[in-house]
């Protein structure tokens, strides 16, 4: 049994691209970076606590434990200029993520952790990924927000959705932009012996 430690729609509808069947089970943990805390460094830790948290609820709600349970978890975040940015928390988070990220180009960048129940196996993979954005007004900032596309999402946008008339370009993973690298979670779950092909391809 594979269990997606997430609240993501988005990680939910991707990861069913790659399983037909796995369980969602949303791990809530504290995203506070730590001081001096580099981007690459705490994407991994947050993908990691989370691929643990879940597994401790797991184990509290399941009495007799499958040993073969597998955790997949993951964590986006923009950084710009060494900066990371989350979820904006209102409207003038969202002015100020996105001011700072008009005319020019960032990074996304995604983390996942796989481990198995009991944490002897804890795989880690980050995926960095370049955006760049046109010139955005105050005015189209103040509009996209009434959208509420940007309220759930890392930098305060979705590529995958109206977000997307900002970016000129991008360069890296599209996938891992909008939540989960594909690439990178088949390669993963091989490892764990879930072959993204052969499980799809079941009746
Ligand atoms: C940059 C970007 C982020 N996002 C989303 C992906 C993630 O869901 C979210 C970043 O927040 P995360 O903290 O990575 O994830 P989450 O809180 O949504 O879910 P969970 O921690 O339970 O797995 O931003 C997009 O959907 N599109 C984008 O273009």
């Amino acid at each position: 049994m594979l269990v997606l430690a997430s609240a993501s729609p988005r990680r939910k509808e991707l990861l069913g691209l790659l399983v037909k069947r796995f369980e969602v089970l949303p791990a809530d943990i504290d995203e506070t970076p730590k001081e001096q805390e580099e981007a690459k460094e705490y994407v991994v830790r947050m993908a990691v606590e989370k691929a643990h948290a879940a597994s401790r609820i797991y184990k509290q709600q399941n009495h007799h434990l499958d040993s073969s349970v597998i955790f997949l978890a993951s964590d986006t975040s923009v950084v710009v200029d060494g900066c990371i940015l989350g979820k904006p928390e209102s409207l003038e988070d969202s002015r100020s993520m996105l001011r700072r990220l008009s005319g020019r180009s960032h990074q996304v960048i995604t983390s996942l952790c796989l481990c198995n129940i009991n944490l002897e196996y804890v795989a880690t993979e980050c995926v960095v990924s370049d955006v760049s954005f046109r010139d955005i007004s105050d005015v189209e900032i103040d509009q996209y927000w009434k959208t509420n596309e940007p309220k759930d999402k890392a930098g305060s946008y979705g590529i995958q959705g109206l977000g997307s008339i900002f970016v000129r370009s991008m360069s890296g993973s599209y996938s891992a932009v909008v939540g989960l690298p594909l690439y990178e979670t088949a390669e993963l779950l091989a490892q764990f012996g879930i072959h993204s092909l052969e499980e799809m391809s079941h009746e």
